[in-house]
């Protein structure tokens, strides 16, 4: 059995991790643990999933690797930076291991995948991501990690920026800008998590589409993560495309 403690255990996800360990027949349920209630019952887990937020976690992260704790981490935030301080924090011999993943969902994860085969095959590509109104950071996780891969694809393939010949008269009208690919931030109510990758070419144009319909279908891939994160060979894995053998 693999003692599970959660993080952000009254959140959105953090109620749907609990369900789904609880569920699981090779995992116990040992901590679930939210903003302000003391942390201390996690030292009694093996691994500890965290959905919090962006603005807590790398706190939540340093306290679960000072305690020995492996963490799976859902929580979205991770630039290169926090990333490489993270890598910082898990040098040395044997210790905990770190998995960050901006999306458990099987279908965000082959979406990112595909989107990154085909980036350097169109002249143009942008990035529009949809989701409920309730979340709090813009882009998305998900949607931030897709416009990294597919940049580092083209920049791979020597391929030239997308075209745009835009001058601004408004603000922001064009998305953000992550590694020079357009991201577009949607909320909107009813919406759970979208995105679509669109490329453009010689008369054509390719789009990418994932929906989540709900929380349940990350479950699966957070749960693989906390089975695998324990003898995982890296000590930080970023994505779960690894595990699916990707
Ligand atoms: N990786 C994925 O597949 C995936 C899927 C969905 C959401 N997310 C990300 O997960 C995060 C949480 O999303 P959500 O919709 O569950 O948010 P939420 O606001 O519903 O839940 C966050 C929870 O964290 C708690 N919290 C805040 N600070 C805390 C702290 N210091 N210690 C412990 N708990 C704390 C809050 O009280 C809240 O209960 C977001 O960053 C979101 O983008 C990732
Ligand atoms: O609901 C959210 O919040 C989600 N966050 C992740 C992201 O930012 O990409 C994954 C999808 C859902």
């Amino acid at each position: 059995m693999i003692k599970v403690g959660v993080l952000g255990s009254r959140g959105r996800m953090g109620a749907e991790v609990c369900r789904a360990v609880q569920g699981a027949d090779d995992m116990e349920l040992v901590a679930a643990v939210d903003q302000d209630d003391d942390r201390e019952p996690l030292t009694a887990a093996e691994v500890v999933v965290d959905f919090t937020r962006p603005a807590v976690v790398m706190d939540n992260l340093k306290w679960c690797v000072d305690h020995g704790l492996h963490a799976v981490v859902g929580t979205t935030g991770f630039d290169p930076s926090r990333l490489d301080t993270v890598r910082s924090w898990l040098t040395g011999g044997k210790g905990p291991n770190v998995l960050i993943a901006p999306n458990f969902g099987i279908g965000a994860v082959l979406m990112m995948h595909f989107a990154q085969k085909a980036a350097p095959f169109f002249e143009s590509v942008e990035i529009v991501e949809l989701h409920h109104p309730n979340k709090v950071d813009a882009p998305s996780g998900t949607a931030y990690r897709t416009a990294e891969l597919v940049a580092a694809a083209r920049a791979e393939a020597g391929v030239a920026p997308p075209p745009d010949a835009t001058t601004e008269e408004f603000d922001r009208a064009r998305g953000a800008d992550v590694d020079g690919i357009h991201v577009h931030a949607v909320r909107l109510s009813g919406a759970i998590a979208h995105q679509e990758v669109v490329l453009g070419g010689h008369g054509e144009l390719f789009t990418i589409r994932h929906d989540s319909m709900n929380r349940e279908s990350f479950m699966p891939g957070v749960l693989l993560a906390v089975r695998k994160v324990v003898d995982a060979s890296d000590r930080l894995t970023v994505g779960i495309e690894s595990l699916l053998g990707l």
